[in-house]
Formats: structure tokens, sequence, C-alpha cells
């Protein structure tokens, strides 16, 4: 069964559009990392799946439980770290973690939780005096107590240091070993990478591509690269490369040694004829380094507009909705009491 299924999602927010026509299924034990730039409308689809806002039209559905009409049933499930949170209140780390616990009936004790998360020597202080960084680790506890199905994390490292992140990358490897879904979003590009299945790249509210990373690079085509270190400079070699198929760009240049230096962006499939160029054109090649495509190469090139790049989509937005939506927190379950508090509903 899936984890995750969003069928023909559309969300207006009055005249904004910021999901149009989502669908997207993530699958049980994945680690699926939705990607896109500021307003693309990840935060919505969050918020949506956890029934903090009401799709226009379409539905959402969470271990098959809709999550419009089975709110409670989702949330049992799901372990939220929201992006943002309301005001913290007075109560100390330690006093959240043992509501939240007693409300998920979870089995933890909260100062594993604490020790997890990386704020063991302050359980004992007002959540409302921790930092951005600490918020977001007590937050990420939050999530993680009862041992949930499906962690949603949205843009878990915000405000996190070097050493948070790494935690949170434990996090998330940790819950795939223990047969969780993640459904993580971010624009930390090196973050998705280094954790995620799959991804998918949002952009103005609608799902431009969806696949491994791997696969998007491959997609994406002309992201990569090929530098050949050669002998001498063969005069004809720069035309030579500039005319291959899958080149876009070239330059020559030399390296410490004074040995001349091809460079060429390419597809992944045109290295091997740059290489091969090399030694047809006469050139003695003395060293062959390739590089793929960054995932911020990548991401540029899926949401830049260039269609050659992301072969995909392309509706218009419509932009002539009404405002006004069924509020969120329906069933006022202890669960969601339980949940951490997040940013506004819909305006
Ligand atoms: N409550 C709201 N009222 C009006 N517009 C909203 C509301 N929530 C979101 N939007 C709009 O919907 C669009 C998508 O916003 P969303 O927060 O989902 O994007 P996001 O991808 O999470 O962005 P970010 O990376 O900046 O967090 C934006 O244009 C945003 O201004």
């Amino acid at each position: 069964m899936a984890a995750i299924e969003l069928r023909d999602v559309t969300k207006r927010f009055g005249t904004v559009t910021a999901l149009d026509g989502l669908d997207l299924e993530v699958q049980e034990g994945e680690v699926f990392g939705f990607l896109g730039p500021n307003g693309a409308g990840k935060s919505t689809t969050i918020d949506i799946l956890m029934d903090y806002v009401r799709p226009t039209s379409g539905t959402a559905r969470v271990f098959g439980h809709d999550a419009q009409a089975e709110p409670t049933k989702v949330r049992e499930r799901v372990g939220i770290l929201p992006d943002g949170y309301g005001s913290l209140g007075r109560m100390t780390g330690r006093e959240q973690l043992e509501f939240t616990i007693e409300a998920r009936r979870g089995r933890e004790h909260p100062d594993e939780v604490l020790e997890r998360v990386g704020l063991a020597g302050d359980g004992d202080r007002q959540v409302r005096t921790y930092s951005k960084g600490m918020a977001q680790r007590l937050m990420l506890g939050m999530a993680l107590v009862g041992d949930p199905d499906l962690l949603v994390l949205d843009e878990p490292t915000t405000g996190l240091d070097p050493a948070g992140a790494r935690m949170m990358r434990e996090v998330i490897d940790d819950a795939v070993s223990d047969g969780q879904t993640v459904f993580f979003s971010s624009h930390i590009l090196g973050q998705v990478e280094a954790v995620a299945d799959r991804v998918g790249i949002l952009y103005g509210g609608e799902l431009v591509a969806v696949d491994s990373i791997d696969a998007l690079r491959e997609t994406a085509g002309a992201t990569g690269g090929v530098t050949v270190t050669l002998d001498e400079r063969p005069d004809t070699l720069r035309n030579a490369v500039a005319g291959l198929r899958g080149v876009t760009d070239v330059t020559v240049d030399t390296d410490e040694q004074e040995r001349p230096v091809v460079d060429a962006a390419c597809t992944p499939a045109a290295k091997g004829r740059v290489v091969k160029a090399c030694y047809d054109d006469g050139a003695d090649v003395r060293d062959v380094d390739t590089r793929e495509a960054s995932l911020e190469e990548l991401f540029v090139a899926y949401t830049s507009g260039d269609a050659s790049a992301t072969g995909s989509a392309g509706r218009t937005v419509d932009a002539t909705a009404t405002v006004g939506d069924a509020t969120a927190d329906t069933d006022g379950s202890a669960v969601g009491d339980a949940s951490p508090p997040t940013r506004g509903g819909d305006e």
C-alpha cells in the first residue's frame, strides 16, 4: 500500500494557486525528498496531508486513509515536523515531550528522546527560551514519539548547525532501518541527495519531475562533464569536441604543469565521445576526470522553465479562484492536539 497518495490535488488561496493538479505516490519504506523553490507548494502539500489545510479539489490519502475524512487515523500514524512553529509555551522541553508521549501513547522516556535529538542538558529549560535550532531539535523529538509509520519533515534542517544536520541524517537512517517511511521537503539539495531514494521536484504547484536522483541526472542531460589532460595542445581539438553530439560547452586551459586541459560540459553518454575525439585527434591523453551533474544544476535545469530539461507538465496556472476553505483540526483529537504547533491554516 502507498504511504502517501495524492490524486489531482489543487489548492487555491484566493488568487494564488499553490498546488495545481498534483499527483504523487510515495511507497511504504521509501525516503522521499520533496524539492522545490520557495513558494512551490511543499508546505501546502504537507498541510493537506495533515488536514491543517483543505484542498480545493482532489484527494489525499495516507496509508489508505482519506486525509480530510479521517485525519485522526492519519495523525496516529504520522510524526510531523512542521515548517516553523507557533509560540512555544512555558513548558520545559521535558514536559513538552511528556505531554506528547502521553497523547500519542508512546513508550519512550522523555530523557531518551532529549538525548536522541541532542538536548540532553536542556530538558529543564522552558521551551520558549530555546534557540531556533534547539526548538527544531525538540520538534523533531516530538515527531519521533510513538514510532510513527510515516515521518513527515518540513524543511527539517532549518536552523540546525552542522552537528544537528548530521543528527537529522542519522534519525532518517534509523527510521529507514526500522521500516518507517520518510517524506521530507527541502531546498538544501545536498541533504536530499544524501538520504533520499526518490526525489520529486515541485515548481509552481506542479510536479515537474519525480525519479531517483541518478535517473533525474540522466534525464536532465547536459549538466555533467569530462576533463581531459593532454601532453600537447592540438590545434583542431577544441572544434572537434565542440561539434560532438551532447556537448554543450568546451574550454581549453592549462594546468599547473602547463599541460593543456580540455573541459567539456556534456551529457553522460557524450563523455566517452569526448575522450575518443582526443585520441582521434592524435592527442597524448594523460588523465581523464568525469563529473556528474550536481543536484543543484539539476534543480536549476528543472525549475528554469527549460522544457528540454524537464520534458514534462506545463499546465497553465488558474488564478481565478475564490478565498475561503474549510479549516483544519475538525476532529479535535488528543493526537491532533499533541502535534507540534504549525503555521496558520487557510487565510
Ligand atoms: N495560508 C495561506 N494564505 C495565502 N497564501 C498561501 C497560504 N499558504 C501558502 N500560500 C501561498 O501558496 C504558495 C505555496 O506556498 P508553500 O508555503 O506551500 O510553499 P513552499 O514550497 O513550502 O515554500 P518555502 O520553501 O518558501 O517554504 C505560495 O505562493 C504561498 O504564498
